[in-house]
This record gives structure tokens, C-alpha cells and sequence, in this order.
């Protein structure tokens, strides 16, 4: 089944997407996804609160960037339903049934995230400044001082008020992320989704970056997904971490139960891998 060319009743739709506030603001139910041969996401039931930190972890390949690379919609899912802020993300409702959704929803509904990606992806001919208030003006039509009075603010919470004017090449790693980070945070989405945001990085530079993202976790209406090979950052920041492992979650809790008292046998032999995660 595909989406593409799939009907589904509205019924499908979790019930949070009927209640006018939704508790929770992602939801994944029974989410397939194959790259050819090949199950990534296996039935995948999942799903994240209002202002949740939640962390994902686990070995390579266990789906973890596809699971936010689909909430971003940059890529297609084959089965399930996922509703973000109370709507569905890759289905429209037309005449009571889910079908697949059109370029302008999943435009409307990647307003709701924020996405920084492991290489940064900043355009390398455009200033700093312009970098952040590209989409602010291109996509939500701000007005060019709007958008450079917002590219400000961003600057100034990442800690880069005086390199606006410069092209990230003449940025290091972590103050690129950085911009990475304002960039993302200038649409003003309720859901930001961090995709290893410092393994692309020198050791020296991780610590200025996860003291970005962990200012942030400090505000509690921003929900964060975050995917991290971290595990000190992951039990600092996170209200929950979701062990993943060939596409479904096999463990998640609180970061002091899944680091500290892991129950299943894979999450165990995973964190045997990290140097005192239970720090
Ligand atoms: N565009 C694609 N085409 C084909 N296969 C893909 C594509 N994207 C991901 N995959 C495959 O899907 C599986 C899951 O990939 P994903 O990037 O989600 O894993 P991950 O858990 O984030 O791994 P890592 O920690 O190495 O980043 C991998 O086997 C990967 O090779």
C-alpha cells in the first residue's frame, strides 16, 4: 500500500486529532516505511507530547533519521497514519476519508517544525543573515526588515550577533550549526528536530552547540525530537529516551531507567557501547 494512491477512512485518525488541543502534538500509528526491499520503519507506533524533549537513540541504521526526515516530509511514508499539531501530515481529509495529501498541506504543515541536519546545510553564497531570513521572507512573506529584525534575535540566542555578515565558510563548524540552529528557529515552529546536530563536529566545538539546544530545552512550549549518539546530553535534556532498533522502538522511559536500569537485552548491549552513559 502507498500512499500515493491510498484512500483511508478519516476513523484512522487518533483521537487526539479530533480534541480542539491536542495532548499530543506528533503521533505515529502503524508507520511503514521501505526503501526497496528493505522495512526501515516497521508498523511504527510512536508519539510525543506538547513540549516534550524526547531523545532517540540506537545503532546505525535503525531508522532513527527517517523518522525525522519523514516528519519533515522529506520523505514519503507507505502504510499508517501520522498526525502533527492534530492534523495529518502526509493525508488530507476530503469527504471523510484520508487521502493523500497535496504540496500545499505538506507546505502548511512543515511550518509546525524546525529541522537541523548533521552537515549543517547552510547556503554557502548567502550571508549569515540572509541564510536566516531566506524562508521567513520566501515562505511566510515577512517584510525584509521583519525578517532582518528576526534574524537578529536568532543571532543573539545562538551567541552570533557579530557574524551576520559573514558567508559560513568563514564560520567554523559549531558556530555554522549555530546558524543552522537560528536559521530553523526563525520560521517560529512549535517542533524543532535536531538529526545528530554535532557529529559532523570537532570534539572542541560539540559543547557551544549543545549549550544551544540545551537553552532551548529550557523553554517548555518547544517540543524537541532529537537524534544523538550523546548519551550524557540525551539524559540531561530529555523527559524521555526511545531506544530504536530495526524501525520500532524496544525501549523507552525516563533517561534515568533506559541509561541506569535498562530492561531489554538490545537496549543493554547498545549502551555496553558508550563509555558511562549512566554518568
Ligand atoms: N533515501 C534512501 N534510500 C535508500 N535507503 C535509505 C535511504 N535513506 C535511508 N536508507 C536506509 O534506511 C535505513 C535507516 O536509515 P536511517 O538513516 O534512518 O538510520 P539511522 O538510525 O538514522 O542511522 P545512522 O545512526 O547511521 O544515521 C538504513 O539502512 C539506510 O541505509
Amino acid at each position: 500500500m502507498n500512499t500515493s494512491d491510498t484512500s483511508l477512512p478519516v476513523s484512522a485518525a487518533s483521537p487526539a486529532a479530533q480534541a480542539s488541543e491536542p495532548v499530543d502534538i506528533i503521533t505515529f500509528k502503524d508507520v511503514v516505511k521501505r526503501f526497496g526491499d528493505v522495512t526501515v520503519l516497521d508498523r511504527l507506533n510512536f508519539s510525543v507530547r506538547k513540549g516534550e524533549k524526547v531523545t532517540i537513540i540506537g545503532p546505525s541504521g535503525s531508522g532513527k533519521s527517517t523518522v525525522l526526515r519523514i516528519l519533515m516530509t522529506l520523505e514519503n511514508i507507505d502504510e499508517g497514519v501520522i498526525h502533527v499539531a492534530g492534523k495529518p501530515l502526509w493525508h488530507e481529509e476530503k469527504n471523510g476519508e484520508l487521502q493523500p495529501a497535496s504540496e500545499e498541506h505538506l507546505r502548511e504543515m512543515r511550518k509546525e517544525m524546525g529541522m537541523v541536519f548533521q552537515q549543517f546545510n547552510l547556503f554557502p553564497h548567502m550571508t549569515v543573515r540572509r541564510n536566516i531570513t531566506e524562508a521567513p521572507v520566501h515562505v511566510l512573506g515577512l517584510g525584509k526588515e521583519e525578517a532582518n529584525a528576526r534574524a537578529e534575535t536568532y543571532l543573539e540566542l545562538v551567541g552570533l550577533s557579530d557574524q551576520a555578515d559573514k558567508f559560513p565558510s568563514q564560520l567554523s563548524g559549531g558556530q555554522q550549526q549555530r546558524v543552522a540552529i537560528a536559521r530553523a528557529l526563525a520560521m517560529k515552529p512549535n517542533i524543532m528536530l535536531f538529526d545528530e546536530p554535532t557529529s559532523a563536529l570537532d570534539p572542541e566545538l560539540v559543547g557551544e552547540v549543545l549549550n544551544v539546544i540545551q537553552r532551548l530545552a529550557d523553554q517548555d512550549d518547544l517540543t524537541i525530537l532529537l537524534v544523538t549518539h550523546e548519551m550524557q546530553f540525551a539524559k540531561q535534556i530529555s523527559d524521555r529516551v526511545c531506544f530504536f532498533d530495526k524501525g520500532v522502538i524496544v525501549e523507552q522511559g525516563p533517561p534515568e531507567q533506559v541509561f541506569t536500569e535498562p530492561q531489554e537485552a538490545r537496549t543493554q548491549e547498545f549502551l555496553k557501547g558508550f563509555i558511562n552513559p549512566e554518568g
